[in-house]
């Protein structure tokens, strides 16, 4: 197969990856959901252009970290399924990574919309 068809054959597999996440875990359908109302504030408020662009960047941070969490947990329940510390250890890091993306998230949406909606 040529470099290119190659290249072009592993962007499949990866909006597979994208669709398997939104059709089958129920988190990111959360963040689905959280992105179409962030969406829908930026139209309603008419927000800046760097606001644009922070929000979106976001999201796609948020998504990201969301996909990688379930890529590892599924990793980790194929290594076992049986009690270990380590494995649990890992989902924890694993989730935590999300949480940071979303802590920030929250606290870059407050600083973003405060001013438009008490401007
Ligand atoms: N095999 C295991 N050994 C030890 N602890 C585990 C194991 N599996 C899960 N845990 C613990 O339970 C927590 C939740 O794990 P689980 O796999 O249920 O993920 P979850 O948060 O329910 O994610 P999702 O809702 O995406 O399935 C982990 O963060 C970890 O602390």
């Amino acid at each position: 197969m040529n470099p290119f068809k190659k290249h072009l054959n592993s962007y499949k597999y990866s909006v597979n990856g994208i669709w398997l996440a939104f059709r089958y875990e129920a988190n990111m359908r959360f963040h689905l959901a959280a992105a179409l109302i962030v969406i829908l504030l930026n139209f309603q408020l008419h927000v800046s252009k760097i606001d644009w662009i922070t929000t979106l960047i976001l999201i796609g941070l948020a998504w990201m970290a969301e996909i990688f969490n379930t890529a590892i947990e599924k990793l980790a329940d194929r290594v076992t399924k049986e009690q270990d510390p380590l494995i649990g250890k890992v989902k924890d890091l694993s989730s935590g990574g999300v949480l940071i993306i979303c802590i920030f998230a929250v606290v870059c949406a407050v600083i973003i919309y405060l001013p438009y909606l008490v401007g």
